[in-house]
């Protein structure tokens, strides 16, 4: 099985639901994000890919429309912006444009990650 990976970045802000009032994440406040998105397949196209670099292009085109310095819980419209449920809104974005994509990766902070994987 081949992997390959591509990082991406966005700034935003969020207030999380459902915390206790004290939570600092209860606050508004913001996070430069960093998004990783991994594609695997065990077989390689004609020039050697499991997929361009360059057309993984496309999610930072997505990521900036709709994500980049953004306020997120007005995009999404609800407070459990989470980097939990982003991992999981970009993995399906991901998976409607390259069907060999295993997993998405998204960090608040360079100390923690959280992973949608199917
Ligand atoms: N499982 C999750 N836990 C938390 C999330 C999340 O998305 N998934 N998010 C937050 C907050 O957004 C918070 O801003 C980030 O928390 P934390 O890593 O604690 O940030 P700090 O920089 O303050 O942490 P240090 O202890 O200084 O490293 C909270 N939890
Ligand atoms: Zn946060």
């Amino acid at each position: 099985m081949y992997t390959i990976a591509k990082r991406f970045s966005f700034s935003a802000s969020h207030v999380i639901g459902g915390l206790p009032a004290e939570h600092p994440c209860a606050r508004h406040h913001g996070h430069n994000y960093e998004v990783e998105v991994v594609l695997q397949s065990a077989e390689l196209d004609a020039v050697g890919f499991v997929r361009d670099y360059r057309e993984l292009s496309a999610l930072k085109t997505y990521i900036d429309d709709h994500l980049d310095h953004r306020h997120l819980n007005d995009v999404f419209g609800h407070d459990r912006t989470t980097s939990e449920f982003l991992a999981k809104w970009l993995f399906d974005w991901c998976r409607e444009h390259w069907p060999e994509v295993a997993a998405v990766r998204v960090s608040e902070t360079p100390r923690t990650w959280a992973e949608y994987r199917p």
